[in-house]
């Protein structure tokens, strides 16, 4: 495994633990229970340019308005969790905030590079874990991660260090040598994560980056990112689940229609409430609770 120098935006990665091994007392499961959020980031020094602003950010698909002049700022530092009900429109935000896909209106900047305007110096600065984007399934677990570390302008040498460092944290070595398209979803989160983290960027944008994995890997997972942070990079990632939002992130936003509900500490916007609570105060129950009579079995 390589020494901690050849990551210098992660210097406390490689003493994760490994998937499967025991957790430190520090590193608790995603899965378990609520508990109180995680102290926002001192470093967030008042002034400093956020990891990421969108501003007016807009996008119709037809007659549907999935995105309706969304402001939101993520402070430098923060493990931000975006959240929100089916169809709220967190995936067409993140895509738009990445460079996926073309706002309406609206500006989208990483620091103070403006996304669509400079594309490739702000991709240059984040890690994309995209959902519902197809990845090169045809290439072996090895060789996506290896792709994306040389298709970021890194060189070899480092790449195939940090591919190693990376296969072996995500518990994925074993199975490095094999087709992608033959990983089970669990493993394809992974390989998308390993790939968006080779460059070591200044944020991560991780949509659903827990859908589908195991509870030993959403904790190694977890570990990989908190560490992360605490070296000083930004997380946001958008999740359903609310006990692992309110454990894991120091920030919280809750979008629904497409607009920003409420944002800022997860305190703040959980109001001593849980943060469930809270989500379904402002975004409302779903349907009558009504029991369907044929299913009285
Ligand atoms: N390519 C598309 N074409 C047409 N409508 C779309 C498209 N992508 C998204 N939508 C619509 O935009 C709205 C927001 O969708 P989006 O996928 O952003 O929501 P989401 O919050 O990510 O949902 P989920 O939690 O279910 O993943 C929905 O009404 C969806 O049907």
């Amino acid at each position: 495994m390589a020494g901690s120098a050849a990551w210098p935006n992660l210097p406390d990665m490689m003493s994760i633990p490994l998937s499967g091994s025991s957790a430190s007392s520090t590193a608790a499961d995603p899965q378990d229970v609520a508990a109180p959020a995680p102290s926002a980031p001192s470093g967030a020094a008042p002034g400093e340019t956020p990891a990421l602003t969108l501003h007016g950010l807009t996008k119709r698909f037809g007659d549907t308005l999935a995105v309706d002049a969304l402001d939101m700022t993520v402070p430098r530092g923060s493990f931000y969790g975006f959240v929100g009900p089916n169809g709220a429109g967190k995936t067409t935000t993140l895509s738009m905030a990445t460079g996926l896909l073309r706002p309406d209106a609206g500006h989208a900047a990483v620091g103070d590079v403006d996304v669509w305007a400079s594309p490739q110096r702000a991709k240059q600065a984040m890690g994309v874990l995209a959902d519902g984007v197809l990845l090169f399934t045809k290439l072996t677990g090895r060789q996506l991660v290896t792709y994306s570390g040389l298709l970021r302008g890194m060189d070899r040498a480092t790449v195939a260090e940090r591919t190693e460092d990376l296969l072996q944290v995500l518990g994925l070595a074993e199975a490095a040598g094999k087709l992608v398209a033959d990983y089970s979803a669990g493993m394809t989160k992974k390989i998308g994560l390993a790939a968006a983290m080779i460059h070591a960027p200044q944020l991560l944008v991780l949509d659903e980056p827990f859908e589908a994995v195991d509870p030993v890997s959403a904790r190694t997972i977890r570990g990989l990112l908190d560490s992360y942070v605490a070296s000083g990079g930004t997380v946001i990632l958008s999740s359903h689940v609310m006990d692992l939002v309110q454990r894991m992130c120091t920030h919280v936003g809750i979008i629904a229609d497409g607009r920003l509900l409420d944002a800022g500490t997860t305190d703040e916007v959980r109001g001593g409430a849980d943060l469930e609570a809270r989500f379904v105060e402002l975004v409302g129950a779903e349907g009558g609770g009504e029991e369907l009579s044929w299913l009285r079995l």
